[in-house]
C-alpha cells in the first residue's frame, strides 16, 4: 500500500460479511485496529443442502456494528469504507427489491449461500460442456459458484424469482452498491465466481452454451456490465441514505470489494517478515499461501505467470494482489466440521459445563484436555487409530469432487470426554493434511511455497495452527492484528480514499505493510 506517509488521525472503516457473523473495525494509517465489533447473522437451510440468507438482514448487521466501531471518533476523520464479503448469490428485482430463492416464495431469503449445494445436475451439465473458460477454475466448475446458481433459479424459480430478476450480484457487490448505488461489480467477485476474464471480458458462448443466453441478450446489465478493480472509488461515495444507515458521513469514498477470503490474503500475504529467519525472507511473496481458515478453509497463492493446478480454482488475473495470478485452493468446511463433530458428540453437554465453569471456550477446554489425556507421548500418537476423512460437504480442491462424502474410522463404544477430544484433534489433523494434500498440488504445479500465513476465527485455535504446521512441514505465520480479513477490507477503503495509491503488496516481502507476525514453527 504505497504512500503511506501522511499526519496522523485518517481512519478507515473495513467490514467483513463472514458466513456466521459480520465484523466491523476502525483501522488507521498503519494498519492497526482501533475498534472492533461484531454481530451473528441469520441463516435458514430449509431443505438439506440449501442454505440461504437475507440482503436486509446483513445490511442491518453491517449498519450496526459499523455504528459501533466509529462511537466517539471525529467523524470528519473517517476517510473511506471497504467490504468484503462470502461468494453469496444475492437477488433482487428491477426494483432493487429482494426476491425469494426458495420454493416457499420468502423474499425475505432472497441470498443462496457460496455453500449451497442445490445446483448439482446444473453443475454437471455445466462441466459436461467442457468450455474453455472452464480451465480458469480449475478444469472443473464448483458448485458453489454463480453460474450453476443462476441456472438452478432459472430451471426451478421462473414466475416467482428469475422473469422477475434485475439485478444478481455477489454479497460484496451487494455491499457496495448498496452504499453507493452504484451497480459496477468487483473484479474479484467477477473473474473467481462467474467466469468473467480480466483480459478478455465475459464469454458469450459459454452462457449460450449452458441455457443463460439471456444475459448476452441484454449485455450482461443484470450480472455487471461495468468493472471495476477492487479497492477503486465508487460514484460519488457513500449515499446520504446509506450514511444514515452506517451512522458515516455522506460522501466518503467507498471502494469497490473483495470476497472475503481474498481480503484475508491482501491482508497477510505481506506481512513484514525480516528478522524471523523464516524461509520466506528475502522470496518473492510468491513463495508465501495465505489460509484463511473460517467456516470453510481458502488456500491463496500467487504468481507472476498463469499457473493452472487441476482441482484448484484459478489462475485469476488481479483478482487478489493487482498484477498477479491467483489459484485458490479449498476446504469448503472445517471450522463447520470442527463445530459440527464436536457439537454432535455425546459428551458435548460435558464439555460445555465444565468449560463454562473455567470460564474456557470449548476449545480452551479441549485443547488442554489433550493436553492432560497425553501425558508423556507426542500429540499426534493420540490418533493412531482413530481417523477422519473430512469432505462432509463434498470436496473443493485438489479432488473437486462434491459428491464425496465423510468418514470415521476407529469408533469404539464409549463416549466420554477423551473420546470426543481424540475425535476433535483427528478432525483438526484431517483438516491440515487436507491442506497439504492441496499445497502439493500447487507444488506439482509449478508454486513453490515455503511458508503459511494463517488467518480467520481458526487461526485464534493454536492446536489447528501447530497441526497445520507440523503436517504441511512448513512454519506458519500469523500475524499480531488478528482480524487481518478487517484489515484487508480497510485497505480498500484506504485506497478508495487516494490516501494511498494502491492496495498492492509490495512484491519484495520485507518492505511490505508493518504487521508484526508471530511465527509457529512444526514440532521437533
Ligand atoms: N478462539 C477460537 N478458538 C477456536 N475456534 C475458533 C475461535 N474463534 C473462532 N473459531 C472457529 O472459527 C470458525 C469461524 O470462523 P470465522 O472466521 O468467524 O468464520 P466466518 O468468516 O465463516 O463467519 C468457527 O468454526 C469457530 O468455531
Ligand atoms: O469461497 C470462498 C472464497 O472464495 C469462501 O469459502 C466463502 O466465501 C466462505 O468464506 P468463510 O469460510 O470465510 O465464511
Amino acid at each position: 500500500m504505497p504512500g503511506g506517509d501522511q499526519e496522523p488521525g485518517r481512519y478507515y472503516v473495513g467490514v467483513d460479511v463472514g458466513t456466521g457473523s459480520v465484523r466491523a473495525a476502525l483501522v488507521d494509517q498503519r494498519g492497526t485496529l482501533l475498534a472492533f465489533a461484531d454481530q451473528a447473522i441469520n441463516k435458514w437451510e430449509p431443505q438439506f443442502n440449501h442454505h440461504e440468507q437475507s440482503s436486509e438482514d446483513i445490511w442491518a448487521a453491517c449498519c450496526i456494528v459499523t455504528k459501533k466501531v466509529v462511537q466517539g471518533i471525529n467523524l470528519n476523520q473517517i476517510r473511506g469504507l471497504g467490504f468484503d464479503a462470502t461468494c453469496s448469490l444475492v437477488v433482487l428485482d428491477k426494483q432493487f427489491r429482494p426476491l425469494p430463492v426458495n420454493h416457499e416464495g420468502d423474499s425475505h431469503r432472497n441470498i443462496i449461500m457460496w455453500l449451497d449445494h442445490r445446483a448439482v445436475s446444473q453443475v454437471h451439465r455445466i462441466n459436461n460442456t467442457k468450455h474453455s473458460v472452464l480451465q480458469y477454475v480449475g478444469g472443473v466448475m464448483s458448485v458453489e459458484m454463480q453460474a450453476p446458481k443462476l441456472l438452478w433459479l432459472k430451471e426451478n424459480l421462473r414466475e416467482t424469482c428469475w422473469d422477475k430478476a434485475g439485478h444478481f450480484f455477489d454479497l460484496p457487490d451487494f455491499l457496495s452498491w448498496k452504499a453507493t448505488g452504484v451497480t459496477a461489480r468487483s473484479l474479484c467477485s467477477l473473474v473467481c465466481k462467474w467466469t468473467y476474464s480480466a483480459e478478455k471480458g465475459w464469454d458469450d458462448s459459454f452462457w449460450k452454451m449452458i441455457g443463460l443466453e439471456d444475459f448476452v441478450s441484454d449485455n450482461y446489465s443484470k450480472i455487471g456490465n461495468q468493472v471495476l478493480p477492487p479497492g477503486a472509488s465508487l460514484g460519488n461515495g457513500l449515499t446520504p441514505e446509506a450514511a444514515r444507515d452506517l451512522g458515516l458521513p455522506a460522501g466518503i469514498a467507498v471502494a469497490a470489494s473483495l470476497i472475503d477470503a481474498h481480503a484475508g490474503g491482501l491482508g497477510v500475504i505481506g506481512t513484514d517478515v525480516r528478522g524471523h529467519g523464516l524461509a520466506c525472507e528475502g522470496q518473492p511473496v510468491t513463495s508465501r499461501l495465505a489460509v484463511i481458515c473460517g467456516t470453510s478453509s481458502c488456500h491463496m497463492g500467487i504468481s507472476k505467470d498463469p499457473i493452472f493446478v487441476p482441482g484448484v480454482w484459478g489462475p485469476y488475473f488481479s483478482a487478489m494482489v493487482p498484477g498477479f495470478w491467483l489459484n485458490e485452493g479449498g476446504q469448503s468446511v472445517t471450522g463447520k466440521l470442527i463445530d459440527h463433530l464436536v457439537q454432535g458428540h455425546a459428551a458435548f453437554p460435558e464439555l460445555q459445563a465444565k468449560a463454562t465453569a473455567r470460564c474456557q471456550s470449548i476449545y480452551a477446554y479441549l485443547n488442554s484436555h489433550l493436553d492432560l489425556i497425553k501425558k508423556a507421548q507426542p500429540l499426534g500418537f493420540l490418533t493412531v487409530d482413530l481417523h477422519v476423512w473430512p469432505d462432509f460437504h463434498g470436496n473443493r480442491s485438489p479432488l473437486a469432487d462434491l459428491t464425496l462424502k465423510g468418514m470415521v474410522t476407529g469408533l469404539k463404544l464409549s463416549q466420554d470426554l477423551d473420546d470426543l477430544a481424540i475425535l476433535y484433534l483427528a478432525t483438526v489433523q484431517a483438516i491440515a493434511f487436507g491442506t497439504r494434500f492441496i499445497i502439493e498440488a500447487m507444488e506439482a504445479a509449478g508454486h513453490s511455497i515455503s511458508t503459511l500465513f494463517l488467518c480467520g476465527g481458526l487461526s485464534k485455535n493454536p492446536l489447528f495452527v501447530q497441526m497445520h504446521a507440523d503436517i504441511t512441514g512448513m512454519p506458519v505465520v500469523l500475524s499480531q492484528e488478528v482480524e487481518s480479513v478487517l484489515v484487508g477490507a480497510a485497505i480498500l477503503g484506504a485506497c478508495a480514499s487516494g490516501d494511498f495509491t494502491s492496495v498492492q503488496v509490495c512484491e519484495e516481502p520485507g518492505v511490505g505493510r508493518g504487521n508484526s507476525p508471530v511465527c509457529h514453527g512444526p514440532s521437533s
